[in-house]
């Protein structure tokens, strides 16, 4: 599996440090309160994971599924909502915590979605974003890595459903999804 890494972007220590800072970041924003954590799946798992326990306030936690990739390293573009929160979340203070923001287009139609169900607030907290591939104007709350134009896996984030497990971050060997 390993084998199939170019180049290591960002260190499993790395992840681990950034994690803590923006758990803390987040704990004094939202002192007081209880935000409803929304963890957008598959890829957004072990960041979740990982973030709220980086977080010392009280936190509830919900789950959306989407996707837009598929076997794929370029966006669909067409976003399916293949399971939807079980929390109502008129009123709530919503984060939206996702592993990377790319074309920015599964988020932006996510954000405005939710917008129409009545919250009190909602911000976008990401561990990757990619500025350089942003097809709408979209820009996280928070985000804890800045990186290339390279398709990335590792860390929650897969090729085709695979590399999730990888502690650290890695760039594909293009011969492996160019075949
Ligand atoms: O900004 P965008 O270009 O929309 O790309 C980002 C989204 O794409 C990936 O999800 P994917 O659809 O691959 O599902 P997964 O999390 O289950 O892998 C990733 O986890 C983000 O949710
Ligand atoms: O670079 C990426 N890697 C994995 N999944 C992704 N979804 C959007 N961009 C990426
Ligand atoms: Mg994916």
């Amino acid at each position: 599996m390993e084998n199939d890494i170019k180049e290591i972007l960002i260190t499993k220590e790395e992840i681990e440090a950034k994690v803590k800072e923006l758990g803390e970041t987040l704990s004094k924003e939202y002192q007081g309160k209880t935000p409803l954590m929304v963890c957008i799946l598959k890829g957004a798992v072990l960041f979740m994971a990982d973030l709220v326990r980086n977080m010392d306030i009280e936190v509830e936690m919900d789950f959306m599924a989407v996707s837009s990739y598929g076997k794929s390293t370029e966006s669909s573009g067409v976003v399916r909502i293949l399971k939807d929160l079980d929390t109502t979340v008129e009123g709530r203070d919503i984060i939206i915590v996702e592993d990377i923001i790319d074309s920015g287009l599964t988020l932006s139609y996510l954000v405005e979605m939710l917008k129409g169900r009545n919250l009190n607030s909602i911000k976008i907290v990401t561990l990757l974003d990619k500025p350089h591939r942003r097809k709408v104007d979209l820009k996280p709350d928070l985000s804890g890595f800045t990186i290339p134009d390279e398709f990335v896996v590792g860390y929650g984030l897969d090729y085709a459903e695979k590399y999730r497990n990888i502690p650290y971050i890695g760039v594909l060997k293009p011969e492996v999804y160019s075949g």
